[in-house]
């Protein structure tokens, strides 16, 4: 699986909010989206997952435009999981991640055996296991955003969309999130937050702003203190940990 998407434009109402952007996830990449708020990451998203219709440009997946593959069938390759679940309705943590079966299944056809067993597996990779029966809208925040990643990876998508994944968790979770993730081997494509945690885990980095990509590249080469003060207007070091490779950034004010 590849993703690329061409000159993508999206307006709402009168304003432009992307502005033209290209970005290439190549496969079993994790490509990370940053940028400040309102910079244009969620509008983005949205029209690559087409909750949104862009105004120009093109998504592509496999060379496919994505706005010709029937839903069902891109819902076979493709999951995501954004910021915002409302469940309205009494549904039990397995119903919320068997939903990730859907694509995969024939109209009224039931649930079998290895449909519970990939829900099982799912919730197991997001320690969720235990929660199988409770009721979704019971959970915590970083509890639900555990169960709507198990019901993405139910789902056994080639791509996966993350919009901020890990805006509820605390910190051992957004590592266990972002590994599991990175673990699937698959194509990613993930607007995040926090710089070190994407230094961490992205293969490339498009940074964003006012709907427009200002830096791409690998995380060593995007994320730097001009970078961050050019983008954020912000003024921080970043530093390489010698014997792990790792960079962490410090922020001064
Ligand atoms: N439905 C809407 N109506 C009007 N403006 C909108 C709408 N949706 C988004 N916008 C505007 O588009 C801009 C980009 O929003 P978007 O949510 O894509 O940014 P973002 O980079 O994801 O921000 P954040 O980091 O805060 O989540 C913002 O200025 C926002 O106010």
């Amino acid at each position: 699986m590849e993703l690329k998407i061409e000159n993508l434009r999206v307006s709402i109402g009168t304003s432009e909010i992307v502005k033209g952007v290209t970005i290439e996830v190549k496969e079993h990449k994790f490509v990370g989206l940053l940028g400040p708020n309102g910079s244009g990451k969620s509008t983005l998203l949205k029209a690559v997952y087409r909750v949104l219709k862009p105004t120009g440009g093109v998504v592509l997946m496999n060379g496919k435009d994505v706005s010709r593959i029937p839903e069902k069938d891109r819902a076979k390759d493709m999951a995501v999981v954004s910021q915002f679940n409302q469940v309205s309705f009494e549904f039990t943590v397995q119903d919320i991640v068997m939903m990730g079966r859907t694509p995969h299944k024939k109209r009224l056809e039931r649930e079998t055996a290895e449909d519970y067993k990939i829900v099982s597996e799912a919730l197991k990779q997001v320690g969720m296991e235990d929660y199988s029966k409770r009721k979704f809208t019971t959970l915590s925040g970083g509890e639900k955003q555990r169960i709507i990643l198990a019901r993405a990876l139910a789902q056994e998508p080639k791509l996966l969309i993350l919009d901020e994944p890990t805006n509820h968790l605390d910190i051992k979770y957004q590592l266990q999130v972002l590994s599991i993730v990175k673990n699937l081997n698959i194509c990613v494509l993930a607007a995040l937050h926090d710089l070190s945690l994407a230094s961490m885990f992205c293969d490339e980095i498009y940074m964003l702003k006012g709907g427009n990509i200002m830096g791409k590249g690998k995380p060593e080469e995007v994320i730097t203190s001009e970078m961050i003060q050019e983008i954020y207007g912000v003024t921080a070091s970043v530093v390489t940990d010698e014997e792990t490779g790792q960079r962490s950034i410090h922020y001064r004010i």
